[in-house]
């Protein structure tokens, strides 16, 4: 038998672990959290629908992991410490062995940050996915997207461009990689993207705006630019040369991996800004959250902002390493991922 109820029973009744300001988990109208003393609760919600942010023949491990991971994401852009996270799930049938590892890969990530399942909603319809995230951050330490400041550095966490690598493969936009170990690794970042929560928590008091990667680099650092009324100038040289590019994107033809680089989406990695004057603690962050980062550009004046988020006007300068414009080659793609951009009203 497979009723609702069930099905929930089976497959999302989860232990809250006992740190976690969680008073009351899954099982009642509400949970009831509570973060520590002076901590400020941090919320966000990202949902996966198929067809549109994975293909409906992903392994369902992967899935749960970045149905997850894509939110935990969120807290890290804040500087937020992970406590709990809902789950409203929209399933077309019940196959019970897909399910089983739909929460075996979201429970694992939950369990590795000790952020507990406390409630959700679980409906038929087509396959969707929507996670809501709650975590804990002292508000005057959180990385608003409009704390860049003229003068700070920009820095990126991991690599950036792999992630839209490997779904070019899997949509058939280009033949899958000659080397198996770097084919392993775009599917893999792609798939099962890591959330930057330790070099979040360790930015704490250092960096001043950050923001995770998920449309692309350009158009997302391009948020915090127009809610700070501030512009950037990023250095391709050290993008393209330094730790931030994986080899599978550098290997690519100039346009192609610009295009991943600047804007593939999917990445999950921190874009962060922070004072110059702070780049060894940077550094030292970086290196006790075991997350590698690299300083591509600089914040610079710019307009104002009318909108934090559709504001419109070019605020990302792309520079060499001597700070003249980079001739960027015809068919490279700057843009981030859109949604509606294709829709007709
Ligand atoms: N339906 C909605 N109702 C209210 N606020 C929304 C809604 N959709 C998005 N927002 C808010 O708009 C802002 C931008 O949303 P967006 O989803 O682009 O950001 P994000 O979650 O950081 O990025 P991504 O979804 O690409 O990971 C966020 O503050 C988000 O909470
Ligand atoms: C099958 C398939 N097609 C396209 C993509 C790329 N993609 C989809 S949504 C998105 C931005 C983040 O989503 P949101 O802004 O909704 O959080 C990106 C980069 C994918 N991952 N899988
Ligand atoms: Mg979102």
């Amino acid at each position: 038998m497979s009723g609702e109820f069930d099905l929930i029973a089976r497959h999302w009744w989860h232990t809250v672990p006992s740190s976690s300001g969680v008073v009351l988990g899954n099982g009642d109208d509400c949970a009831l959290l509570a973060p520590a003393p002076g901590m400020a609760l941090a919320t966000s919600t990202d949902m996966l629908v198929a067809g549109r942010h994975f293909l409906p023949d992903v392994d369902p491990e992967a899935l749960g992991h970045k149905a997850l991971a894509v939110n935990l994401s969120d807290l890290a852009a804040m500087g937020a410490r992970p406590l709990a996270f809902t789950l409203a799930l929209a399933l077309p049938r019940v196959d019970e062995a897909w399910l089983a590892a739909l929460a075996r890969g979201m429970l694992a990530l939950a369990d590795a940050h000790g952020c507990a399942l406390v409630g959700g909603d679980t409906t038929a319809g087509p396959l969707t996915l929507s996670v809501t995230v709650y975590g804990e951050v002292p508000p005057a330490q959180a990385f608003r997207r409009s704390a860049a400041r003229v003068g700070d550095d920009v820095w990126v966490s991991g690599t950036v461009g792999d992630a839209r690598l490997g779904l070019a493969v899997l949509l058939g936009e280009r033949p899958p990689l000659a080397r198996a170990d770097w084919q392993a690794h775009v599917r893999a970042r792609l798939e099962r993207p890591t959330p930057r929560i330790a070099l979040g928590l360790a930015l704490r008091g250092i960096a001043h705006a950050a923001i995770d990667v998920s449309d692309g680099l350009v158009a997302d650092l391009g948020h915090v630019l127009a809610a700070s009324g501030v512009a950037a100038e990023i250095d391709i040289d050290a993008l393209l040369v330094g730790q931030a590019v994986h080899p599978a994107v550098r290997a690519l033809p100039l346009a192609e991996a610009l295009s991943c680089v600047l804007a593939g989406g999917d990445d999950y990695e921190l874009v962060f800004t922070s004072p110059a004057a702070r780049r060894s603690e940077v550094q030292a962050a970086a290196a006790a959250a075991q997350t590698p980062v690299t300083r591509i550009g600089r914040i610079m004046p710019g307009p104002v902002a009318t909108h934090p988020l559709a504001d419109g006007r070019p605020r990302v300068r792309l520079c060499d390493a001597q700070g003249r414009p980079y001739p960027v080659p015809p068919g490279t793609r700057l843009g981030g991922f859109d949604h509606f951009a294709t829709m007709s009203a």
